[in-house]
């Protein structure tokens, strides 16, 4: 057998194989590739069995080589022993059904007003339509992927929330936090060795039958803290978490949940929900939640299995750090996860 990168030269050399002497670009290079796996090595150590819940959502999955390194980052952590979660959002997704029906939607706080018609298409469109192309993304890495709801097997229930904005209280129709989580259902698929994907569509406990559309990153936060996760990892579509958005050298690598809870009033529309999330998360018990940015192909590998890290760290408050003593830089150099 004749590996890929080897040429067969000379007829005569029957069952030998051949290559050029590499040179010393060649040698360089291929020194960098050793290195990188082997830095590797002590995070494979670390999380190998960990349990890590990751939001995937917004636009860092409608690009299509996107979405592919996504799943290889999924199905390397997998391979890799760790013991993954992928909570989904969809937001886009929704929009272009909801434009395609003629089905007219805004936010307020970061959360989609939703009426029962809306509703309708969100629950089609996250169970029926998204978590069914990211099994599919998934299990061309092997049959690793099982979806399901947060309807299914009670995992969520939910309770119905408003807004405030400007200090003014708003209903946002059928919306809700997730406020019980019965994580057997996903505990049952990752004792098979497969990676549970969820969609965020939540029972509504105070309304039989009815359904809440719940934000996927809120949703995330109170699973990975039932599940007692390792890590909570969101993606999205900016660098991380700025401390003055939108100056771009306000890049923050790390945060305590002190100033992370001082930030959220500071923090525009979509950032909330994932704020929120990781200081529930955080609060939960998770001892790291991370904002990483999804458009940079693998940065779930980078975020894991780098010293360096990436994107914008949460961690509990310490009594020896206080939360101005924290690194705050810019670029994406962040503090060992
Ligand atoms: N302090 C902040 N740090 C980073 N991004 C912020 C901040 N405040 C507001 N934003 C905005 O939040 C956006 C992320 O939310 P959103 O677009 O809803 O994400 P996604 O599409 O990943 O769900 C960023 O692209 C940015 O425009
Ligand atoms: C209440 C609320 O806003 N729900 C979200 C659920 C999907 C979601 O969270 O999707 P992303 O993660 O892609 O933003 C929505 O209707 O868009």
């Amino acid at each position: 057998m004749i590996a890929s990168n080897q040429t067969m030269t000379g007829a005569h050399l029957t069952g030998t194989t051949k290559r050029a002497a590499p040179d010393a670009a060649a040698i360089a290079a291929a020194q960098a590739k050793a290195a990188t796996l082997a830095e590797a090595l002590p995070w494979l150590e670390q999380f190998q069995d960990a349990l890590v819940v990751v939001k995937y959502g917004g636009n860092a999955m409608t690009d299509r080589s996107l979405q592919d390194a996504f799943a290889q980052d999924i199905a390397f952590m997998r391979f890799a022993g760790l013991r993954v979660v992928v909570v989904h959002g969809g937001g886009p997704q929704i929009k272009t059904m909801l434009t395609r029906l003629g089905i007219a939607s805004e936010f307020k706080g970061g959360l989609r007003v939703t009426t029962p018609e809306t509703m309708d298409v969100v629950r089609m469109v996250l169970t029926g339509q998204v978590g069914r192309e990211l099994v599919g993304l998934l299990n061309q890495h092997g049959p690793i992927a099982v979806g399901l709801s947060g309807e299914d097997a009670a995992l969520f229930g939910a309770r119905r929330r408003g807004v405030i904005v400007d200090g003014i209280e708003h209903d946002i129709g059928l919306v809700g936090d997730v406020v019980e989580v019965n994580p057997s259902a996903v505990q049952d698929i990752l004792a098979t060795g497969r990676i549970p994907v969820v969609s965020t569509v939540a029972p509504d406990l105070n309304a039989d039958g009815q359904v809440l559309n719940v934000n996927a990153d809120t949703a995330a936060a109170a699973l990975a803290a039932a599940l007692g996760a390792r890590k909570l990892v969101v993606l999205t579509d900016v660098e991380g978490v700025y401390a003055a958005w939108p100056d771009r050298d306000s890049l923050l690598s790390a945060m305590d949940l002190t100033a992370a809870r001082d930030l959220l009033s500071r923090v525009d529309e979509g950032m909330i929900p994932k704020l929120e999330a990781c200081i529930a998360a955080v609060e939960g018990g998770v001892p790291q939640a991370h904002v990483i940015d999804g458009r940079q192909p693998h940065s779930l590998l980078l975020e894991v299995f780098t010293s360096e890290g990436i994107g914008t760290m949460i961690v509990p408050d310490t009594p020896h750090a206080a939360s101005d003593e924290l690194p705050k830089q810019s670029g994406t150099q962040g503090v060992q996860p």
